[in-house]
This record gives C-alpha cells, sequence and structure tokens, in this order.
C-alpha cells in the first residue's frame, strides 16, 4: 500500500490539524476490516462496541400500564361538564363523581376479571397493566375512597386491595382527559423495530436498553489491542528512586487510562533507553502482537531522538510536523508486521510516535489517535436522523465542539491552532464563560487535570479578546471524551 502521508512534501512543510485528519483518515482507509466479534454477557458489556443489529423482539413496555397510582376508568363513562349538563342535585355544575371499585390490578399482579363497565373503576398501581375497558388513570391525589358500609373513608393513599361494594369519588372531572397517565405498549420501542446497529458505543443507557429487550448477552466487536511504550534515559518508572536528570513516566499512564476508556486491551511494553536498537526490536515485536502501536517521546531532532531512525527499519513512516500547540511533532506510519499468530488481522499495523511532552502526549492523542481507535474498533457514530449519521471522516471522533464565549483574553502564535486547557466558569454576571486553566507550557500537566475542554485558538488569530466567541472541544466531566 502505498500512504500518502509519506509524500515527501509532508517532510517539509507544516500541516494544518484537518490536513494530517485526512491523511490519516486516508491512510487508515485501506486497512479497515471489520472486528472479529464475541458473545458476552450483558454485565461485560459497557464500553464495548455492539456487532449485531438488535431488532426488538417484544414491545417495550410490554404492555399499556399505569404511569401513576390511582384508578384506571374509562374517560367516555365520566360525567362531562364541558358539555353543560348538570352534574349534582341541585343543578349546578360540580367536578367530581363517584364510581364504584371492582378490583385491583397491581403491578405484577395484573386483574384478569371482567372488562370495566360504564360507571366502574380498578385500583391501580404505577407499572400495573391497564384493565381491559379502560383508557385512562386518575392519580390518588384526586381521590377519595367510600367502603360499602360508609365507613374507612379515606384518601386511600397506601390502601391497595379494594372491597367489595367499594365506591372512590374523583375530584377534577372536568380536567381529567382521554389516555392521561397512561403508557401505551410500545410507546418507546414496538415489536419488530430496529433498535441498535453494528457499531453502536455501549453505554450505561445502551446497555439499559438492551436489559429492558430481555437479552442476557450480545455480539461486540473483539477489543482492539494496542502497545504502548515511553522512551527516554531519563524516563523512569513510579515507584523507582528519581536519579538525577529524572523524570517520571508520566505519560505511559495517562496513555493507558485513555486508551482503557475505549475499551482497549493495553499491552504495556514499559520505558525503553534512547537506543535505537533496543527501540527497532520492541517495535517489531509490538508489531506482530498489537492492531497498533503507541510510543511517546524521541520524536523530535534531538541527539537521543532516536525513534524516527528505529521506525525506518520496521515500516514506512513519516515525521509530520503540524501547527498546532501543544504537539507539533508527531511519527505517522504503517508498521510491517509478520504475523506470529492467527490474531492479527492485518500485515500493517498503524503507528503513532508522540512527542514526549506530557500536556503534547495527551493532546496529539485527542486529536489523532482516538478518532483513529473509534475508527478501528468498528465504531458508528450513530444519530437519529441517518443523514447525520452517514458521512465518515475521523474528524467526527475528535471530542464534540462547542461555542462558548472567552472570560479573559486569549493569545496564541497566529499560525498554528492553540489548544488552551480551559474551565468553564460563571463570571460575575452569572454567564458561562470559559477560562484558561492557568499556566499553559507543554510540560504542565497539571493544567490537564484542570481541564474540562480545549479552547481552540484557530491558527491566523493571534488575539481572541474577552466576550468573544471561542470553540472548544469538549472533554467530558470526567475529564476525557
Ligand atoms: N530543536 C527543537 N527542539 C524541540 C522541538 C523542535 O521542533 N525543535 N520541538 C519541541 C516540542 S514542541 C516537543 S513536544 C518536544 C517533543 O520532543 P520528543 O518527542 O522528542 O520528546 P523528548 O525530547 O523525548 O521529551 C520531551 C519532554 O518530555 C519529557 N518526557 C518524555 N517522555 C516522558 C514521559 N513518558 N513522561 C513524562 N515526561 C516525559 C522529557 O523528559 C522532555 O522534558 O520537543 C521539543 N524540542
Ligand atoms: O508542541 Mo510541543 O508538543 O509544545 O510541547
Amino acid at each position: 500500500m502505498s500512504l500518502s502521508c509519506f509524500d515527501p512534501r509532508f517532510g517539509e512543510r507544516m500541516l494544518s490539524v484537518d490536513e494530517a485528519l485526512s491523511v490519516l483518515g486516508e491512510s487508515l482507509a485501506g486497512m479497515m476490516r471489520t472486528p472479529r466479534s464475541e458473545r458476552v454477557a450483558l454485565a461485560q458489556a459497557p464500553g464495548r462496541v455492539l456487532a449485531e443489529i438488535v431488532i426488538s423482539p417484544l414491545d417495550v413496555p410490554a404492555q399499556t400500564n399505569a404511569a401513576m397510582d390511582g384508578i384506571a376508568l374509562a374517560q367516555a363513562s365520566l360525567p362531562d361538564a364541558a358539555s353543560g349538563e348538570p352534574l349534582s342535585d341541585r343543578g349546578e355544575l360540580s367536578d367530581h363523581c363517584e364510581l364504584s371499585v371492582i378490583g385491583s390490578s397491581l403491578a405484577g399482579h395484573p386483574w384478569t376479571g371482567r372488562a370495566l363497565a360504564a360507571g366502574e373503576a380498578m385500583r391501580i398501581t404505577t407499572g400495573a397493566a391497564l384493565p381491559a375497558g379502560a383508557d385512562t388513570v386518575v392519580m390518588q391525589e384526586q381521590l377519595e375512597y367510600r367502603s360499602a358500609q360508609g365507613e374507612g373513608e379515606g384518601q386511600g393513599e397506601g390502601l391497595i386491595e379494594s372491597e367489595a361494594g367499594e365506591r372512590v369519588v374523583i375530584e377534577g372531572v372536568t380536567s381529567i382527559r382521554r389516555g392521561q397517565n397512561v403508557r401505551q405498549a410500545g410507546e418507546d420501542i414496538a415489536h419488530g423495530s430496529q433498535v441498535m446497529a453494528p457499531g453502536q458505543w455501549l453505554t450505561p443507557a445502551a446497555v439499559g436498553v438492551l436489559a429492558s429487550l430481555g437479552l442476557a448477552e450480545i455480539a461486540v466487536y473483539r477489543p482492539l489491542t494496542v502497545a504502548i511504550f515511553s522512551t527516554g534515559d531519563e524516563v523512569t518508572a513510579p515507584g523507582e528512586t528519581l536519579p538525577a536528570g529524572g523524570i517520571y513516566d508520566a505519560n505511559r499512564f495517562s496513555l493507558v487510562a485513555l486508551l482503557r476508556d475505549q475499551g482497549i486491551a493495553v499491552l504495556d511494553l514499559g520505558i525503553l533507553s534512547d537506543d535505537e536498537a533496543s527501540v527497532s526490536a520492541a517495535l517489531r515485536d509490538a508489531a506482530t502482537r498489537a492492531d497498533m502501536v503507541i510510543t511517546s517521546g524521541g520524536v523530535s531532532v534531538g541527539e537521543a531522538d532516536h525513534v524516527r531512525s528505529a521506525l525506518a527499519a520496521c515500516g514506512e513512516l513519516a515525521l509530520w510536523r503540524i501547527a498546532m500547540r501543544p504537539g507539533r511533532p508527531l511519527a505517522f506510519g504503517m508498521l510491517r508486521a509478520t504475523p506470529a499468530d492467527a490474531e492479527s488481522s492485518s500485515d500493517q499495523v498503524p503507528f503513532f510516535g508522540l512527542p514526549g511532552n506530557p500536556v503534547a502526549t495527551m493532546v496529539t492523542f485527542l486529536q489523532f489517535v482516538l478518532p483513529a481507535l473509534r475508527l478501528l474498533s468498528g465504531q458508528q457514530r450513530l444519530a437519529k436522523d441517518e443523514a447525520s449519521a452517514s458521512a465518515t471522516t475521523l474528524a467526527q471522533w475528535q471530542a464534540p465542539r462547542l461555542q462558548l464565549t472567552a472570560g479573559e483574553t486569549l493569545r496564541s502564535r497566529a499560525e498554528r491552532v492553540d489548544y488552551h486547557r480551559g474551565q468553564i466558569v460563571l463570571d460575575d454576571q452569572g454567564r458561562q464563560v470559559v477560562m484558561t486553566t492557568g499556566r499553559q507550557g507543554s510540560g504542565i500537566l497539571t493544567s490537564m487535570l484542570l481541564a474540562e475542554c480545549l479552547i481552540e485558538i484557530p491558527a491566523g488569530c493571534a488575539t481572541l479578546h474577552a466576550g468573544e466567541p471561542v470553540m472548544v472541544q469538549w472533554l467530558g466531566s470526567r475529564g476525557i471524551v
């Protein structure tokens, strides 16, 4: 396969983020395969990607039922004040009426007797099936029950079982609308309708919906395996003593967390020293065991930046200079995999060499790696209307963009997109605005700790004034998309 990203021009000039995304998309399109699937218990499904079409085997709800505790009745059998007919003995327009209660329909214990006739009602609890002959539920708060002997009068709250000869007085009859407080069978999901399609990310809501269909297990795509390692002689594993000139390995941990959050199986290959031979040996090995390989550090132009040369021996690679900050240098390419086992689905494995500065590692992951993973893991962007779900570009898998108002003046270098880490706060007039999290260096990882969004200051814009509109990439309430 010829990779357009290895067009020699790209080594010369700075790519925009959009250009880099489209080149990446083209490269990955050539290797797209439907991932293999497996069946899992529903409890294991959250965070996985659905691999089958789900057609509803039933109506949800399965039966027409009450949305309130109260009584079920046929609205047409009620006296109608709107018709102007006198409802009381004195000829006044009364707003109450009395019906006889013939029984109870309880959630899990539906009424199995005869249908309701005119002038009759039935006690009913929320979720209980509506008895035949009823189409409307009046809530308990509008009711007063009268026992056959005229004793035990009361609002009836807490009373479940009806007794023989019981009657109920309804207040506010004129406001009762046909079908009120009733949930129709199939009003959420109709029997035989398509509920989900392959590619659906199984969110808490999605597994709830699957459970509501009675499904105990479901087909999901096998998770992708991603191999990661950090590079650099100074990079030290947490738990070890930090040597002079050392720095603890933050990137591997933030990357593992980002990957796991996407349901990815991680092959953690640890830390590699700045040694070309060991980096290329590790890459060769990783390419046979994983669906993608990600490193951090060593992609710039320093003497110890060996990732690029090590990669040249293992595949087809390019160093991109991307007009963004943080994250200007990024290596991308395809590693040759000599499959050592039948698990490997391709003889080419995408590779990302992310920049070593910890914020640059996370920001480039979010811009490029995350969309690539979502694409390769078979996710489909599903929308209520099919037209908006159709176009598949990598950009659609970036964090969602929102327009907010800048709460302070933001400065950037005009020639590249700047991703400031932002927090959404209320200004002194109670309006929602976005502010930076403070110092913005690409080694200031605590700026990501505070970030709820990335403020995108576009190339060509050196200053954005307070009060001006600004686009942000929303990272979600948990700090990741
Ligand atoms: N002459 C130039 N120097 C640099 C350029 C440039 O264009 N010309 N680009 C700068 C930018 S921007 C970045 S980002 C970095 C990226 O360089 P590398 O990917 O080669 O990263 P390193 O040099 O290995 O490390 C950069 C920085 O990050 C620390 N680091 C590395 N790995 C980890 C880790 N796993 N956990 C925590 N911190 C890590 C490392 O110690 C360095 O401080 O290059 C600039 N230089
Ligand atoms: O852009 Mo580098 O990625 O600033 O730290």
